[in-house]
């Protein structure tokens, strides 16, 4: 699939992960829409994407994923500003364990809420031009996180909802591929000041720190060209990616 000319979602753009995913489809050619409830961040980074890739290449609007009200806003105003919606990135997550409820509601709802959102303008099935959706799950998606079952929780679901989408969108004909990507730690704000996002399992803050000294961390720039690839590669559906410091690695899941 080639980029150009098409137009991508992302949420959670303001920053780390999403601000790389946002400048590598800009590099390749696609026009983006960056989601993202941090106002002063993100239009500071769309001044300066505007300035490197032209005005008419960016639009960021402010939009919490835990609000389906403002996600249809966002896409109504993205299918008004660029004809339609090509590619869905749905990134935005936190780590919070003294606020569980906030992080299912941001990190697997709002995956969830994004999609279905989307679907409704991407669908061929509803006059929509089909695409791809690549959703950020973590290495906590396909094992456990001991100071964050929660955290944990979340990304195992974004696994499954993905996979059983991918299944029900070739089935329908949606015209939509879904794939997911499981990273392992990545050098983002998302690691400071892990003590206090590990609520009543603080005490297990050394095993985290070790896994992290063993496991290295990635640059965002990796991740990025990961989705890169998933978005690109029209024979990838259905796909969850492990990202490591070393490589990365399609998963084999049991078949059902
Ligand atoms: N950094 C890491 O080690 C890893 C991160 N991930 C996942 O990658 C994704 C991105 O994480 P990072 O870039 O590292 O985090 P980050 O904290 O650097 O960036 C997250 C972005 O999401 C935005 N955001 C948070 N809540 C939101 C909401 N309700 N609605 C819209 N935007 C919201 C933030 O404002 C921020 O711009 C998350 O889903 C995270 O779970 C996965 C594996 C490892
Ligand atoms: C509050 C705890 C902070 C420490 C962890 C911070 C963020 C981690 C986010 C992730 O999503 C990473 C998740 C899991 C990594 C799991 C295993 C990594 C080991 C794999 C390897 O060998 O690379």
């Amino acid at each position: 699939m080639a980029l150009s000319g098409k137009t991508a979602v992302v949420t959670g753009a303001a920053m780390g992960i999403g601000q790389a995913i946002t400048e590598k489809l800009l590099h390749n050619g696609a026009k983006v829409v960056l989601l993202d409830v941090n106002e002063s961040a993100a239009k500071t980074l769309v001044e300066n994407l505007s300035k490197q890739y032209g005005q008419d290449r960016t639009l960021f609007l402010s939009c919490n994923v835990e609000s389906e009200e403002q996600l249809k806003a966002a896409f109504e105003k993205t299918v008004d500003t660029f004809g339609g919606i090509d590619i869905l990135c749905n990134n935005a997550g936190i780590l919070n364990e003294n606020e569980w409820e906030k992080s299912v509601s941001i990190n697997l709802l709002g995956v969830i809420r994004g999609t279905y959102v989307a679907l409704q303008h991407m669908n061929k099935l509803s006059g929509g031009r089909g695409g791809v959706v690549v959703n950020t799950a973590s290495m906590a998606g396909l094992g456990p996180l001991i100071t964050c079952p929660v955290y944990t929780a979340t990304k195992h679901g974004v696994v499954g909802f993905t996979r059983a989408m991918a299944g029900a969108s070739a089935a329908s004909g949606y015209g939509i591929r879904f794939n997911v990507i499981c990273p392992s730690f990545v050098q983002t704000e998302f690691l400071s000041d892990p003590n206090s996002k590990m609520g009543q399992f603080s005490h297990l803050a050394d095993v985290i720190e070790q896994m992290i000294s063993k496991a290295g961390t990635l640059n965002v720039s990796d991740v990025a060209e990961s989705v890169l690839e998933m978005v690109t590669d029209e024979t990838k559906n259905g796909e969850a990616l492990m990202i490591f410091s070393k490589g990365k690695h399609y998963v084999t899941f049991p078949s059902m």
